[in-house]
């Protein structure tokens, strides 16, 4: 990879996104992205509904293809991969990155276990009692071994999400992109999921994750990305982007949060 100009420091980078375009129509949604992400960084993208925070993990986990630019995923022997180039096997480039969305996503008609479990038996072809041993001790370290065979109906939205991320890192992908994670559930459930994404970051996940939630921005960044109108205008630990942002954007978008009235 070149430079890791704007990763974390002493870290290889995991994710380079170099002037990444992206329109719909005459809408330019991604105006030249530049983002580098270190191995063990949890960036978190903020900026306002529309912004471009959805399209940009999309761009990297190809379920949109870019209009210009290139993004570089390096694996831990530091072999880089073009995702971008229209000859890269987009599955594997798929098994490599976990995705949590904002609705759970989990497959109704399979229980908790088999959910966690899927891709690794599916796409990895782990024989099913070692995926299982996998996936009980994950199941575990979140708190709900005891629900493994029950269907996902019966869980909490709280519950559910957290399924829908040990799912995500049952495979030990080498990037995790959350999208709005938290934003379909009630509030004292949003506490369980950041518990979890923090011990995630405590055991080396390197993520990419992206938030309404500035108090989960700011307990969980290692380095805030904020979008306005598809372009990085700062980008900083949480102390700089919500205590003391640099930009009079950014300082008009953390007003406005406060009082989006404008009273
Ligand atoms: N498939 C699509 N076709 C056309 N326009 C799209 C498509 N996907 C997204 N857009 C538009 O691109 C812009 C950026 O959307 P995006 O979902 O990336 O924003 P966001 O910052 O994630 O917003 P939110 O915080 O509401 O999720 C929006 O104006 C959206 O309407």
């Amino acid at each position: 990879m070149t430079g890791d100009a704007n990763a974390g420091a002493g870290t290889a980078a995991v994710l380079e996104v170099q002037g990444v375009h992206k329109r719909f129509g005459e809408h330019a949604v991604l105006r030249g992205i530049d983002l580098v992400v270190g191995r063990h960084e949890v960036v978190v993208l903020i900026g306002a509904s529309g912004s471009g925070k959805s399209t940009l993990l999309k761009t990297i986990n190809l379920l949109e293809q870019v209009d210009d630019g290139r993004i570089l995923l390096a694996d831990a022997e530091g072999r880089v991969t073009d995702v971008t180039d229209p000859r890269t096997d987009a599955d594997g480039v798929r098994a490599r990155i976990g995705v949590v969305f904002q609705h759970y996503n989990l497959f109704p008609h399979m229980h908790v276990l088999d959910n966690v479990t899927l891709a690794s038996r599916k796409v990895f072809g782990m024989p099913r009692a070692e995926a299982e041993q996998i996936g009980l001790a994950l199941l575990d370290r979140i708190g709900l071994a005891d629900k493994a065979r029950e269907y996902p109906d019966r869980l909490s939205g709280g519950q559910q999400q957290r399924v829908a991320i040990a799912r995500a890192v049952a495979t030990d992908p080498e990037l995790l992109l959350l999208d709005e994670i938290t934003s379909a559930l009630d509030p004292q459930l949003v506490g369980e999921v950041l518990d979890l994404v923090r011990e995630l970051k405590a055991s080396g996940s390197t993520i990419v994750m992206a938030t309404h939630e500035m108090s989960f921005a700011r307990r969980v960044a290692d380095r805030v990305v904020y979008l306005k109108d598809g372009a990085i205008i700062e980008s900083g630990p949480p102390e700089q982007i919500f205590d003391r942002p640099e930009r009079a954007e950014t300082r008009e978008f953390l007003r406005r949060l406060h009082d989006p009235l404008g009273s």
